[in-house]
């Protein structure tokens, strides 16, 4: 990945938001097997480095179980290194960015605007349904967390969609539906203009 000054092209990066549980991780395995983009998702390298024995891990781990949103600077690092480590151009960065500090600091650190944002739009209710029933052994996916990231979603994530919107770079897609179905317009979002069939 080129730093700023670089003359080598900018990677194209495509951030997928949406609230925890609305299907962002479901829809981006479906995007790498049809389009070819890297998944990169915040949540899993910062459960990585955990994993990891880092230095942050600790920071990280208490972070994550209150719902809170770990130090810009960190997250970014890890997205950085997977982006060089993954050898490809384009990636579906998932669950970033997560408030404007996220935002603002990405930008300002690799000079890179995001193609488009995919927007997952899910009611709390179902989203609550599926990260009770998601069975990952993941430490956040108690009711008493998942409470806390709702509402960091709602009071800090929201607003950055909110921004992107404000730059027409929003593509917003029902997530209450079947996966197949949430594909469906997920595909129909990364074809091609030329590509797609009149009918
Ligand atoms: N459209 C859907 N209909 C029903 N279940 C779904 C749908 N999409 C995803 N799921 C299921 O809901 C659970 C949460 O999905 P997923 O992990 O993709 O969400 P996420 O947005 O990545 O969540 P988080 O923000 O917590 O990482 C999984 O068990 C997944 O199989
Ligand atoms: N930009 C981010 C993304 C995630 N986190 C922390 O990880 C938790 C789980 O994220 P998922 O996307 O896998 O649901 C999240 O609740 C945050 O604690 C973060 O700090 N910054
Ligand atoms: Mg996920």
């Amino acid at each position: 990945m080129g730093t700023a000054g670089d003359s080598e092209k900018k990677p194209t990066v495509v951030f997928v938001l949406g609230g925890p549980g609305s299907g962002k991780g479901t829809q981006c395995a479906k995007i790498v097997e049809h389009f070819g983009y890297t998944h990169l998702s915040a949540g899993d390298l910062l459960r990585a480095e955990i994993r990891s024995g880092s230095e942050n891990g600790t920071m990280i781990q208490n972070m994550i179980k209150e719902g809170k949103i770990v130090p810009s600077e960190v997250t970014i690092k890890l997205l950085q290194k997977a982006m060089q480590d993954s050898g490809n151009d384009k990636f579906l960065i998932d669950g970033f960015p997560r408030n404007e500090e996220n935002r603002a600091a990405f930008e300002a650190v690799t000079k890179i605007e995001p193609a488009f944002v995919l927007f997952f739009d899910c009611p709390e209710e179902e989203m609550e349904r599926r990260i009770l029933s998601r069975n990952q052994g993941r430490e956040d996916d108690n009711i008493e967390t998942i409470r806390k990231r709702f509402k960091v979603f709602l009071e800090s994530s929201l607003p950055v969609v909110e921004y992107y919107e404000s730059k027409g770079k929003v593509r917003k897609v029902d997530a209450a539906k079947p996966i197949d179905e949430v594909f469906e317009v997920v595909k129909a979002i990364f074809t091609p203009k030329d590509e797609k069939v009149a009918v």
